[in-house]
């Protein structure tokens, strides 16, 4: 394991205290993590550690379903993002083979009456849920709490970015009011030991989408953050009660390159079944991203033209999506049938 250079962790009370030093120290740390490769780890954040084991919990008995129950609420049943995706649906990384991942996506509960569903609107819509789960409404119950909660969370941990660009702590209110997020359930069963040779990823190297991610890690390791210093993968271990927060494309775009959205992989060789919860602030859909203040220099061009939160992040899934298809279809033109199979049957060394 290699983990000295991995995403350092602040103590995010600082936010919430009364200590004006305390909270600059962490505005400064923040500022040098997203300066440096756009990953921190926080504890000492608001969101009840029964609260996060509940999710986790639950995610873990939802992959225990028999795989003809988790596919009655499959992504395929609608097109707002909603419900079960089979293991090997995405490559992300370019020349691997298709993702050893199952996930489960929820959304805010948006009702079919609420303009952003009418009008579809990215990722807009009801949530769907597994009824042949036993608890269900359990299940329910905790998901979306916690779903609440990063909503939340994720305003705060925006407030502290306006700081770390000398903006006032509000300047993001306008593109988190009305805002898309999607949390996934992922489950990626134990990988053989040379997966790394063999190009097989649990989630291959990618940057999200979005602007900014908050991962819920269980206590199993397999995620890794690149380091272009010194060009090596670095691993983050889980640490009970953190999150990892990551900025993503659209952050990075928004700031001129200025902040990172940084290259991460999971490959899970730890002979475990790994569990995270990875939830992703896209936005306001209408949002209008374009460069923000103090982030270009005096008479400095902007190195992307206005572009919409909506068109940013549809962008980035046509391509990775459009990726394992053509996988797919390839393999099968020479005959080879990419199995679609439960996570327990996947072999493993
Ligand atoms: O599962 C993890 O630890 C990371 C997941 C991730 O990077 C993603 O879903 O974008
Ligand atoms: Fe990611």
């Amino acid at each position: 394991m290699k983990t000295e250079r991995a995403p350092p962790i602040l103590d995010f009370s600082a936010f919430y205290g009364n200590d004006a030093t305390a909270k600059q120290k962490l505005v400064d740390d923040v500022r040098q993590c997203c300066l440096h490769n756009g990953f921190f780890q926080i504890t000492g954040h608001p969101i009840p550690l029964e609260l996060q084991e509940g999710v986790m919990n639950w995610n873990k008995k939802f992959f225990d379903l028999p795989l003809e129950e988790k596919s009655k609420v499959s992504l395929q049943t609608n097109t707002w993002n909603r419900g079960y995706e089979l293991l090997r649906s995405q490559i992300l990384e370019e020349g691997t083979q298709p993702e050893l991942k199952e996930g489960f996506y929820v959304g805010d509960d948006i009702p079919k009456t609420h303009p952003y569903f009418v009008n579809k609107r990215l990722n807009s819509g009801p949530n769907v849920w597994p009824a042949g789960l036993a608890g269900v409404d359990d299940f329910k119950r905790t998901t979306q709490a916690y779903y609440y909660a990063a909503v939340a969370l994720a305003k705060d941990i925006l407030k502290v970015l306006a700081l770390t660009l000398d903006l006032p702590e509000d300047f993001f209110s306008a593109y988190a009011a009305g805002a898309v997020a999607t949390m996934r359930l992922l489950h990626y069963p134990p990988q053989q030991s040379d997966s790394d040779a063999k190009l097989a990823r649990g989630i291959g190297a990618h940057t999200d989408f979005g602007g900014i991610t908050i991962l819920m890690q269980d206590e199993v390791d397999g995620l890794q953050v690149w380091d272009k210093e010194v060009a090596d993968w670095f691993d983050v271990t889980p640490i009970k009660g953190a999150f990892v927060v990551n900025l993503g494309n659209l952050m990075m775009r928004w700031s001129n390159d200025r902040y990172i959205s940084n290259l991460h992989r999971v490959i899970n060789r730890s002979g475990k079944e790994r569990y995270s919860i990875p939830f992703f602030f896209s936005g306001n859909p209408d949002y209008v991203i374009e460069c923000l203040p103090n982030c270009k220099r005096e008479g400095e061009e902007s190195k992307y033209a206005p572009t919409t939160v909506e068109k940013a992040v549809l962008g980035g899934y046509s391509d990775s999506y459009g990726r394992a298809e053509r996988y797919k279809k390839a393999q099968e033109a020479q005959g080879e049938k990419v199995p679609v199979v439960a996570a327990k049957e996947v072999a493993v060394a």
